[in-house]
Parts: structure tokens; C-alpha cells; sequence
């Protein structure tokens, strides 16, 4: 499968296709390396890692220099997946400002950028899109526009909501972005979504009928047991392995070995 270099088009043509993208948040060089051995096609350098690395509360206090020193991390591991960086807060309101950090993060390696938002954000996708950057949607849920405390809950419940969702996505996959993160959606408006538009939906809590999944790579190896979502079934417990080998190890030196 990929042993050639995923591009965003690789992953628009997923569509329809059965094959679903099982796509990943990715940090640092090693993890990097070791998603790409096992043929993840897309990584994520998200805004998350403000929280599961970076130790902020939310992803709000996330500056596009934190965004550029990971991306520049995982860039290094020369990986054949798409590398996609989020657009942080407080860069993707005005469309000059998201054309100049997405530049950067393209300067810095990424080959895509997500920008959280429907319809508010058109008119900066189109610029984007003009301008050569390849753009993949998220709506839904959007972390940084929770306000504070965060309030985290599913989507689409009500009918406003649910035709809103299903006009921005829509909207999105017009101008061309080349999929759409649907965050924390009601299963059944998340279906719909997918069975609407052309672009493949990569679902995070919002049930089995999208197109692919995404997950944050700490919560995929339970390396982040202080915050986790209800949809969230980690396949390892790496708090716990990290503890015991450290717990081993201060033995090990205490006894002299
Ligand atoms: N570690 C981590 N994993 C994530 O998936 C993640 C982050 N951090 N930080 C930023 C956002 C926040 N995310 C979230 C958080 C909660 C739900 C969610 O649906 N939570 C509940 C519903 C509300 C509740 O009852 O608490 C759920 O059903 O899981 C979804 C996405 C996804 N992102
Ligand atoms: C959860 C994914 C979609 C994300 O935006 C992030 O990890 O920042
Ligand atoms: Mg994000």
C-alpha cells in the first residue's frame, strides 16, 4: 500500500474506495518513525500535543512556535504518511494571518494544514486553497472555540445543530479542502455527513461510519490517563509500563547492580 509518498489527493481518492484511513496525532521523531513502519497514511501534528505533551489545560495556549518546533520533529523521521499540522489558535480568524502561519508550517515540513470551522472560515480556506495549501476541515466539536472552562459534549443532537453541521461540511468539501475531521458528532448525523459529501470524513468520537478514524496517540497507548474521552479505547496501558520499568530500574541501582 503506501509504499509511495501519501499526498492529500491519495487521501481524497480514499473516498468510496471501502478502504477506511486509520489516521494518528504524532509529536516527536521517534513515534514518528515508528506509525510509519506500521503504514499509518496520515499524522497529525495537532494541537493536542498542547495538552498530552506540552502539559496546558486546553489547546488554546498553544503558539504556532510550539506547533513548529513538533512539526519540525516529525518532519525529520521523513515519513512516507501525510504530515498535517492543526492551524493553532489565534491564527486561523483572519486570512492573512493563517496564510503566513500556514507557511510556515509548511517551511517547517508539514505537507497540510487543519484549520477548526464551517462556514466562518471560507473565506480564508479559498485563499488557502489558491495559494497552493492543502486544507482539511474539522467541525463538530472545535476545541479551541469551547470558551473556558471547555465545555466537551457530542454534536448534532438538535436539528439546528445538525443542519448547521451538515451545511458547513458541505460548504468545506466544495471549496476543496481534501477531507473533514467530524469531532464528537452524533453517530447518526456523522453518517450522514459521510454519505454527503465527496471528501473522506475522518470521525474522532463520532461512531464507525466515517470514512476513516483519528485518535491523539497518547490515548491510543494510554499515555495520557488524566484526560480521557468516553470513546476512547487505549490498546496499551504506557502510563503503567513507564512506571514499572522506572520503579525496576530505581531498584536495580539502589541494590548496586
Ligand atoms: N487526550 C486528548 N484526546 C483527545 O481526543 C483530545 C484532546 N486530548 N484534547 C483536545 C480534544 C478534546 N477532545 C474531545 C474531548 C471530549 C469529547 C467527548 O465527546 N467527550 C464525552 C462527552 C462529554 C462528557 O460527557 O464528558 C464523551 O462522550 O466521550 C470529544 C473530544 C478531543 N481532543
Ligand atoms: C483530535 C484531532 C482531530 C486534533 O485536532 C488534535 O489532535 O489536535
Ligand atoms: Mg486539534
Amino acid at each position: 500500500m503506501n509504499s509511495i509518498k501519501i499526498t492529500p489527493d491519495w487521501v481524497r481518492n480514499r473516498k468510496n474506495t471501502g478502504e477506511k484511513i486509520a489516521a494518528l496525532t504524532v509529536v516527536d521523531y521517534p513515534t514518528a518513525k515508528i506509525l510509519d513502519e506500521a503504514q499509518i497514511p496520515l499524522l497529525l501534528v495537532g494541537d493536542s500535543l498542547g495538552m498530552v505533551t506540552l502539559g496546558y489545560e486546553d489547546t488554546t495556549k498553544v503558539s504556532l512556535n510550539d506547533m513548529l518546533h513538533h512539526v519540525r520533529a516529525v518532519a525529520r523521521a521523513n515519513v512516507k504518511a501525510l504530515v498535517v499540522a492543526d492551524i493553532p489558535f489565534g491564527w486561523n480568524r483572519e486570512a492573512e494571518k493563517a496564510l503566513y502561519c500556514s507557511r510556515k508550517l509548511y517551511e517547517a515540513g508539514a505537507e497540510a494544514v487543519k484549520i477548526e470551522g464551517g462556514k466562518e472560515v471560507g473565506q480564508i480556506v479559498k485563499l488557502l486553497i489558491s495559494q497552493g495549501i492543502a486544507v482539511m476541515g474539522h467541525i463538530g466539536l472545535m476545541p479551541q472555540f469551547l470558551g473556558q472552562p471547555p465545555k466537551y459534549r457530542k454534536y448534532g443532537i438538535d436539528e439546528k445543530e445538525k443542519k448547521q453541521i451538515i451545511d458547513d461540511a458541505l460548504f468545506l468539501s466544495r471549496l476543496g479542502v481534501f477531507a473533514i475531521v467530524l469531532e464528537a458528532l452524533d453517530e447518526a448525523v456523522a453518517a450522514e455527513v459521510t454519505r454527503l459529501i465527496e471528501v473522506p470524513t475522518i470521525g474522532i468520537g463520532s461512531g464507525k461510519y466515517c470514512d476513516g478514524q483519528i485518535l491523539v496517540f497518547h490515548d491510543l497507548v494510554g499515555l495520557f490517563p488524566w484526560f480521557r474521552p468516553k470513546f476512547v479505547q487505549p490498546k496499551l496501558n504506557m502510563a503503567l509500563l513507564i512506571k514499572e520499568a522506572a520503579i525496576a530500574y530505581k531498584k536495580e541501582v539502589q541494590s548496586g547492580l
